[in-house]
Order: structure tokens, then C-alpha cells, then sequence
């Protein structure tokens, strides 16, 4: 049709595939993001940048020092993972790439759905769950703040001070009763606040505070180690889960375990004033244990892929995605880890796209 590809939207994306399976699964989610915009009536302009700890080792720093101004005109940032500890240690890979962006871009709400695709079985054999994990995302345990002294001597001290300000506990919590209002009605704030009587009676006051404003979403709060029980034994009774930083992390990859691995969990990064780009990136790492052997389970990181198209604002393309995602599980493919390889997950994942009307 005349004048098509003037009108069409093209969406800029900066592509990060990072180290290890991150270079293997986001390979797969580009083609499927490319198959989907092709059905779908929209463009993506990738650009790619091989920020990695190879880089780190090549130019000593695992971006470049322009890199968030670099960023910043993007429409999205996708990632695969970071980490490559035989090279780089894990504090450095993270505090140079991953965790600059998020705190760059305000990327204060990291959002994790953990639900069982059809056709696979958790190793615990949970069912009938469908959480929503917010996870707080630029502060607290994270914040980097704090120091050694006498390293490497008897005397030496080590602290590191979790930061919770009420501006960034309390907008993670509207965020999560937004959400809330979305889904079932039901928000789980996770804390310790037995044992942290400052940061976390901090937090459970202002999810008090916050909590009035929404009258119609009814709150539970529990402690950590109790959640991380409760995810095993009774997980389909949760619905929003709003947690800190590092309860967040863990209590992701707990997620992610009840879904069926690493392989399946999903995750956004999204600054929700949108006043930076989001981010969107598997919740898993660089899995050196696997990497290289083909067999990574890029579903993860295709949902993903959806989340951002869906914040991109095409949602019915998003939809597709998920659609054909669960039409490859419900056949058997991709469900149990490191049996199917990649490219056969990615191939029947873009042979149900295009069955799709
Ligand atoms: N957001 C990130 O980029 C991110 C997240 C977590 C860890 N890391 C980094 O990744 C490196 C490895 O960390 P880790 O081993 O603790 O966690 P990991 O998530 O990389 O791996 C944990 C386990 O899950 C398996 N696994 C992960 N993703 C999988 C997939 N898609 N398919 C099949 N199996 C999968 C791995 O083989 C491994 O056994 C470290 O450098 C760490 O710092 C980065
Ligand atoms: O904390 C980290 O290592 C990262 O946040 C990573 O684990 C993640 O879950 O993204
Ligand atoms: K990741
Ligand atoms: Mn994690």
C-alpha cells in the first residue's frame, strides 16, 4: 500500500546481549521480535552494543563512560545477562552495567510474573499460581553504600547500609496496589521487620500509609523466610508480591524455580514516569554452566521480549507472543531444561506466530 512505510511505527532499541547464554537468548528474542513486527504492522531499529565483561577486559570498563547518555534516546533497552566470574568478579559486571542502568533511567519497579506455562511441571509440582512480583529496584540492600577499611588485616571492617527512602518505598508500594487493582485485589508486602526494626518497620508504616488509599485491594504482610515457605507450599494464594531490592532477587529466582527453571522467568525493568527507558531482560544470568552448548531455554527471555512490546504500547503483539509460547510448551517443547535446544524452542515458537490469524 502506498505511503505504508512512512506511516509505519519503528520502534529504537538498544540491544545489549551481555556474556554468556545472555548473546544465546537474546538471539532467539530478536527473531521473534523481527517475526513479530512483520505480522504485526510495526518496525524495530536495533542497535547493538557488545557491552559484556569481554569489554570490560578489552577497554577496562563494561560500558563506556557515555554509555547512559548513549542510552538514554532509546525507546527500550533489552538485555540478556551479565557476569562472566572467571573473568571479571560478579560485583564488578553488575555495579558497571546492569545496575547503573537501572538506577540511571529510574527503573524503580522490577516486574517478575511467575506463572506454569502449559505442558510443563515444576519440580515441586505447584499449581494453579499466577504471582506478580514488584520488586523494588534502585535502592535499598543494592544502594551500594559503604566501604572496608584494614583490608586484608585482623582489624578489618566491612559495612554496607541498606537506603530506604520514604519517596522510594512508597512509590514502589503504589506501584504494587496499582497493580493490584489490575489483577485480584490482593497485595503481600514482604519484610523482616521482626529482626530490622528501622528499615522494615519503615516499610510495613508507610504500606500501612499506603494502604488507605486503596481500600478495595486488601494487604497481608510476611516476613521473608516465611514467604519463601509459603512460595513452595501454597503459592496460588498469592497474587501481588511487593518486595525489597535483594528479597525481591531471591524470591524471583523461588519464582522462577515453581515455574519450571530459570528458563521461564520474565522480567521488566520500567521507569514508570517514563521519563528514561525501560529495560527488559530474562530474570536469569550468563549461566556460565551451560553457555555455549546451545542449549539455553530462551523462553524467558522471548516473554520478555513481550513484556516490552506490550509497555512499547503493541500490546496485541504481545499477546502473540505469549500465545505462542504456551502452543509450544503445550506440545512439549521447550518444558523440561537443557533437553530441547534453543533454536528448536525459537523455531516452533515462530512456527505458532505465524499459525496465529
Ligand atoms: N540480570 C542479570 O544479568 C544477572 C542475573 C543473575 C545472575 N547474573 C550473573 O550471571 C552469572 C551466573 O550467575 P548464577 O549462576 O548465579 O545464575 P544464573 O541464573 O546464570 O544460573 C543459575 C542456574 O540456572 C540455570 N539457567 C539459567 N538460565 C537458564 C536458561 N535460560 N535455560 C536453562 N537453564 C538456565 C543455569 O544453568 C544455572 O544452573 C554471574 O556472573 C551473575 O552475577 C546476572
Ligand atoms: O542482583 C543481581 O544480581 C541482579 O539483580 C540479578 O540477580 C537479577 O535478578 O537481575
Ligand atoms: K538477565
Ligand atoms: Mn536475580
Amino acid at each position: 500500500m502506498a505511503g505504508a512505510e512512512t506511516t509505519m511505527k519503528t520502534y529504537r532499541l538498544a540491544m545489549i546481549p551481555g556474556d554468556g547464554i545472555g548473546v544465546e537468548v537474546t538471539g532467539a528474542a530478536m527473531q521473534i521480535l523481527e517475526a513479530t513486527a512483520a505480522r504485526h504492522g510495526f518496525a524495530l531499529a536495533p542497535q547493538w552494543f557488545d557491552w559484556s565483561c569481554a569489554h570490560y577486559i578489552a577497554t577496562g570498563a563494561m560500558m563506556p563512560s557515555d554509555g547512559i547518555e548513549t542510552l538514554r534516546g532509546f525507546d527500550a533497552i533489552y538485555l540478556g545477562a551479565v557476569g562472566w566470574p572467571e573473568s571479571v568478579p560478579d560485583n564488578v559486571s553488575l555495579h558497571g552495567l546492569l545496575l547503573p542502568i537501572r538506577k540511571a533511567f529510574d527503573q524503580y519497579a522490577n516486574i517478575r510474573p511467575h506463572r506454569l506455562l502449559p505442558g510443563v511441571e515444576g519440580p515441586l509440582r505447584a499449581q494453579g499460581f499466577d504471582i506478580l512480583c514488584i520488586r523494588e529496584n534502585t535502592e535499598g540492600e543494592y544502594s551500594g553504600a559503604g566501604g572496608r577499611v584494614h583490608q586484608g588485616r585482623r582489624n578489618e571492617v566491612a559495612v554496607e547500609t541498606a537506603i530506604f527512602t520514604r519517596n522510594g518505598v512508597e512509590r514502589i508500594l503504589r506501584f504494587a496496589f496499582d497493580q493490584a487493582r489490575q489483577r485480584r485485589g490482593h497485595v503481600t508486602s514482604v519484610t523482616k521487620s521482626n529482626a530490622q526494626k528501622f528499615s522494615m518497620v519503615f516499610w510495613d508504616e508507610v504500606t500501612r500509609e499506603v494502604a488507605a488509599d486503596y481500600p478495595d485491594v486488601t494487604v497481608a504482610h510476611m516476613h521473608i523466610d516465611a514467604m519463601a515457605a509459603r512460595m513452595v507450599m501454597a503459592p496460588e494464594s498469592l497474587d501481588v508480591v511487593v518486595a525489597s531490592n535483594l528479597f525481591g532477587d531471591i524470591l524471583t529466582d523461588l519464582g522462577a524455580a515453581i515455574q519450571g527453571g530459570l528458563g521461564f522467568a520474565a522480567s521488566a525493568n520500567i521507569c514508570p514516569d517514563g521519563s528514561g527507558p525501560s529495560m527488559f531482560e530474562p530474570v536469569h544470568g550468563s549461566a556460565p554452566d551451560i553457555a555455549g552448548r546451545g542449549i539455553a531455554n530462551p523462553i524467558a527471555a522471548i516473554w520478555s521480549a513481550a513484556l516490552m512490546l506490550d509497555h512499547l504500547g503493541v500490546a496485541e503483539a504481545a499477546r502473540a507472543i505469549l500465545t505462542a509460547i504456551e502452543a509450544t510448551t503445550a506440545k512439549g517443547i521447550g518444558t523440561v531444561p537443557g533437553r530441547d535446544a534453543t533454536d528448536k524452542i525459537t523455531a516452533q515458537i515462530r512456527a505458532e506466530l505465524e499459525t496465529l490469524p
